[in-house]
């Protein structure tokens, strides 16, 4: 992945970041343009070798961190691991998420709690944990949260992580106001449809579901990783100094779409 992203004003806010989600997807491909531009970083996600593989990818500086974002102890053991050495990380980006397609009469307790805690739970515990020693040493930090673009809009089928990431948008509404006067930027990066491992294997290869998003999608098609790129490195850039508490939504103008799904989904007859 190359540092182009990053030139003139658009230079990395920091020169250390923290990715979780960094193993796979849109996660691994803004931990490898961070890298690439030169910024140590460091890759949390559940499953190691995965990590490990990403890090070996690289020509930069990234450094595999195992830890599930909905257990606060193993958050608070890999923010320590990372600033062990240069102290407070302060650019951050949340990717990690995990959901999947069921109607909403068969979501049990269980698995909304497993969707919930990982989309919206999680990610506060991760935010909270990074916020807390820059905070104590007045240092400025930036951190971007992966949405989805659907947050404000109705998905039959994914109704918990719906609600989780509609509630992520309100969280970072939130804290951008708690945090900036103490120099603290809060973001959101809302993606439409992008064909990545999990989303595949969870929503897209389900032909009616893949079908029925491309329908309603103004540019006709899904998105290409690359086309995240920019707005990611823009909101963790030196640019984007003035912007917080602002969601940014790459989509192809789905979430304008009258009903993101068609009618792929009907309640049970
Ligand atoms: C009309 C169609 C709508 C299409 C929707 C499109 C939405 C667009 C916008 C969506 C925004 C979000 C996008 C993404 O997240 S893309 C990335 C996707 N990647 C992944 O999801 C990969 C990671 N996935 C996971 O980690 C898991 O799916 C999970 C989220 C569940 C977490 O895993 P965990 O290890 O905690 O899960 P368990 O196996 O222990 O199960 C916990 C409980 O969840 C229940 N469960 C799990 N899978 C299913 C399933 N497929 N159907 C129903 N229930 C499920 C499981 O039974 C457990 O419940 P109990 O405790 O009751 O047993
Ligand atoms: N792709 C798409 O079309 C869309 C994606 N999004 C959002 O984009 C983000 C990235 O998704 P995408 O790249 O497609 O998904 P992937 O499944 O490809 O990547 C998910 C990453 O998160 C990690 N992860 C998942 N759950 C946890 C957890 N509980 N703790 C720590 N790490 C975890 C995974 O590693 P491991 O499994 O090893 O833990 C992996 O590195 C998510 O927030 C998703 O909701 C939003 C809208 C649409």
């Amino acid at each position: 992945m190359s540092s182009a992203y990053f030139q003139g004003p658009w230079v990395p806010a920091a020169d250390r970041a923290l990715v979780t989600g960094g193993s796979s997807g849109i996660g691994r491909d803004i931990a490898l343009m961070l890298a690439g531009a030169g910024v140590e970083v460091f890759v949390v996600g559940r499953r190691m070798e995965r990590l490990e593989a990403v890090a070996a990818e690289s020509d930069g500086s990234i450094t595999p961190l195992a830890a599930d974002i909905r257990d606060a102890d193993a958050v608070d053991a890999a923010f320590t691991a990372a600033e062990a050495e240069g102290g407070p990380v302060p650019l951050l980006v949340n990717a990690a998420s995990g959901a999947f397609l069921a109607a909403a009469e068969d979501i049990s307790p269980g698995g909304f709690a497993a969707v919930v805690g990982s989309s919206l739970n999680g990610p506060f515990q991760v935010l909270r944990r990074w916020a807390q020693p820059l905070l104590g040493a007045g240092t400025p930090g930036a951190a971007m949260m992966v949405s989805s673009a659907l947050a404000e809009r109705e998905v039959p089928g994914a109704a918990h992580s719906s609600a989780a990431k509609a509630g992520l948008e309100a969280l970072i509404r939130s804290l951008a106001v708690e945090w900036g006067p103490r120099g603290l930027r809060i973001n959101s990066l809302a993606p439409g449809a992008f064909s990545t491992e999990g989303a595949d294997a969870g929503m897209w290869s389900f032909g009616p579901v893949h079908d029925a998003a491309l329908d309603n999608i103004p540019l006709g098609r899904f998105g290409a990783s690359d086309e995240l790129l920019g707005p990611a490195a823009f909101l963790l850039s030196r640019a984007a100094g003035y912007v917080t508490g602002a969601t940014v939504v790459v989509d192809g103008g789905w979430h304008l779409s009258p009903h993101p799904f068609g009618s792929v989904f009907p309640p049970r007859g």
